[in-house]
C-alpha cells in the first residue's frame, strides 16, 4: 500500500434498480465513502437502509455509478488476480460448495496468490493454519463445510477471509450465528489486523459491537447520515435518530453500549 493513498475511495456512489435491471427506483443515493486507513468502521443502520448493498458495490459485486478506486487505481483496471489480493470478502449467507472440507474452503482464500494450477505453497499452507487457528475452526478442516453448525461454518469462512491477508478486508454481517464468546474473538482479530495496518469494514447489527469500532457510519434510506466515533453526541443522535429513538447509548466503563427501549 501506498503511504497517503486511500485503500479505497468511492466518490459519488450511487445505486438505481434499473443497474440491477429492475426498474429505476435508487437503492443508493450518490454517496462518498472512504474507510478510515489502519482502522475498523462499522456500517449500521436499519433493515433496508442500504449497508449490504453499498458494500457489495464497494468490492464491485454489483453495477454502480460514481466512481471507485482502489489504492488510488480506478476498480476496473485493476487486474482481477492482483485485486483479489487486496481486497478480502465475506459475505452474508454465502453459497460454497458444500462437500469441500473446512481446509479446502480456507484454502480457497489463497487462490489470488498461486499461479494457475500450481499446488499450495508453504506460505498458503501456514495462511490457512493461522486463520483456522484464529477463528478456532481447525479443529474441524477436515469436515465437510455442510456438516458443520450455522457458527462454526460462519468461523470457517471468516478464516477463509483472513487467509487472504488482504490490507482491505470487508465483512457483511460477520457475526451471524456467532456465540458471545467467539463476537468478542472476532473483535480481538479485527483490532490485530488494524494493528497490523489493514482497513477494517463490517456491516453489523450488534450495536454493542459496532461501538466497539474507531468509526461508525450511519445509513438509513440508501444514504449516509453520520460518520463519527463511538463516544461523540452527535453519533448517539445518530443512532437514536435512525432507529426510532429506541434505544438508549451508555457509558459502562470505557465503552458505550447501547440498550433498546
Ligand atoms: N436485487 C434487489 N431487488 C430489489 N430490491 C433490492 C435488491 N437489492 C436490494 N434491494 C432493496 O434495497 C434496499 C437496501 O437493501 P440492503 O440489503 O442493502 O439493506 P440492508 O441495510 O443491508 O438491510 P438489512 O439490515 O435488512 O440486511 C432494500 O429496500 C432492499 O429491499
Amino acid at each position: 500500500m501506498s503511504p497517503g493513498i486511500p485503500v479505497l475511495q468511492a466518490a459519488h456512489l450511487s445505486l438505481r434498480l434499473h443497474q440491477l435491471k429492475l426498474g429505476g427506483t435508487p437503492i443508493l443515493h450518490p454517496l462518498d465513502f472512504a474507510p478510515t486507513p489502519a482502522a475498523w468502521t462499522a456500517i449500521v443502520g436499519p433493515n433496508g437502509a442500504g449497508k449490504s448493498t453499498l458494500l457489495r458495490a464497494l468490492c464491485g459485486l454489483l453495477p454502480f455509478e460514481g466512481s471507485l478506486q482502489l489504492q488510488g487505481r480506478d476498480w476496473a483496471d485493476w487486474p482481477a488476480r492482483e485485486r483479489a489480493r487486496q481486497v478480502a470478502w465475506l459475505g452474508q449467507n454465502e453459497s460454497v460448495a458444500e462437500e469441500l472440507s473446512a481446509y479446502e474452503v480456507v484454502m480457497l482464500g489463497r487462490l489470488p496468490h498461486q499461479a494457475w494450477l500450481a499446488p499450495p505453497s508453504a506460505q498458503d499452507r501456514t495462511a490457512v493454519e493461522q486463520a483456522m487457528s484464529q477463528t478456532q475452526s481447525w479443529e474441524w478442516r477436515e469436515r465437510a463445510l455442510g456438516r458443520l453448525s450455522g457458527g462454526e461454518r460462519q468461523r470457517v469462512l471468516l478464516a477463509r477471509a483472513l487467509a487472504v491477508q488482504a490490507p482491505l478486508l470487508l465483512m457483511d454481517e460477520p457475526l451471524a450465528h456467532l456465540d458471545p464468546p467467539h463476537q468478542s474473538d472476532w473483535v480481538q482479530i479485527v483490532r490485530e489486523r488494524v494493528a497490523a495496518g489493514a482497513a477494517v469494514v463490517s456491516v453489523l447489527h450488534e450495536l454493542n459491537i459496532a461501538l466497539q469500532a474507531q468509526q461508525l457510519v450511519v445509513m438509513d434510506g440508501g444514504r449516509i447520515l453520520h460518520r463519527g466515533a463511538p463516544h461523540e453526541a452527535a453519533t448517539h443522535a445518530a443512532l437514536q435518530a435512525v432507529f426510532q429513538q429506541r434505544l438508549q447509548i451508555l457509558q459502562v466503563g470505557t465503552r458505550w453500549i447501547a440498550l433498546n427501549t
